[in-house]
């Protein structure tokens, strides 16, 4: 059976990434991904927008929605502080495996840590099961369509506090309709909207920050 586009990119990062070293980890699979197969990590452009966002809210509880390779754990856990976590939810075993063997090969893997299934069974389990109090950082980057009920949810389970910082990646290509509307309309979040390009091509996409005011 030959292999996924996953498995390549897993590939390269082990053949050509510095073992230990999360900023080659990163910097390997755009080189990849830019030069050779697309794939759909946040990339170095947004990621610059979310490294910015991230160090300014310096996270000990961290959450994203859609691990997917894991390149944005990876890009996130590098710069969290050595007590911080950061939880990463992901709902294909294949991808999760290659998430899996990337951070562990970045050697953030103390921070990071994969929960496999989808985000609607396993966000209501971060309070007892995976001993969250509140989330200081949300990163969405799953299902477009899942943005908003999911935004709702986390509402739902009291894991939003005053100054959680929620960053969604593709808010214009593909594009969140529903969690732009519900999310600007809403006068409990504090919007921004950061301009910039897909990952790795001259199209327009954006990110959009939302902090809950409580
Ligand atoms: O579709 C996109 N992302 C969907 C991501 C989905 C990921 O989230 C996981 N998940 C985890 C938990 C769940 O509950 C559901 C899914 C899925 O198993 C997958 O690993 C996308 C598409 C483009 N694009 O240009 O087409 C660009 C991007 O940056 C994108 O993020
Ligand atoms: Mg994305």
């Amino acid at each position: 059976m030959d292999q996924s586009k996953e498995q390549r990119i897993l590939n390269f990062v082990l053949q050509n990434a510095v073992r230990g070293d999360p900023q080659s980890v990163v910097d390997t699979i755009d080189k990849y991904c830019a030069q050779k197969e697309w794939a759909m990590n946040v990339g170095d452009e947004k990621g610059l927008i979310l490294d910015k966002i991230l160090e300014e809210a310096k996270p000990s509880t961290s959450l994203e929605l859609g691990t997917y390779c894991g390149y944005s754990a990876v890009r996130m856990a590098r710069l969290l502080k050595p007590s911080a976590r950061l939880l990463t939810i992901e709902f294909n075993p294949e991808f999760a495996a290659i998430a899996k063997q990337i951070i562990e090969f970045a050697g953030v893997q103390e921070k990071v840590k994969i929960l496999e299934g989808p985000s609607e069974e396993i966000i209501p389990q971060l309070k007892k099961k995976h001993e969250v109090d509140t989330l200081d950082f949300v990163f969405l980057d799953h299902w477009k369509e899942r943005y908003a009920p999911d935004t709702i949810l986390l509402q739902e389970c009291g894991l939003l506090r005053k100054g959680t910082v929620i960053l969604a990646d593709n808010v214009v290509c593909p594009g969140a309709p529903e969690f732009i509307n519900y999310i600007r309309n809403n006068s409990h979040f504090e919007c921004t909207n950061y301009p910039s390009h897909l990952e790795y091509m001259k199209v327009k996409d954006a990110m959009e920050k939302a902090v809950f005011l409580g």
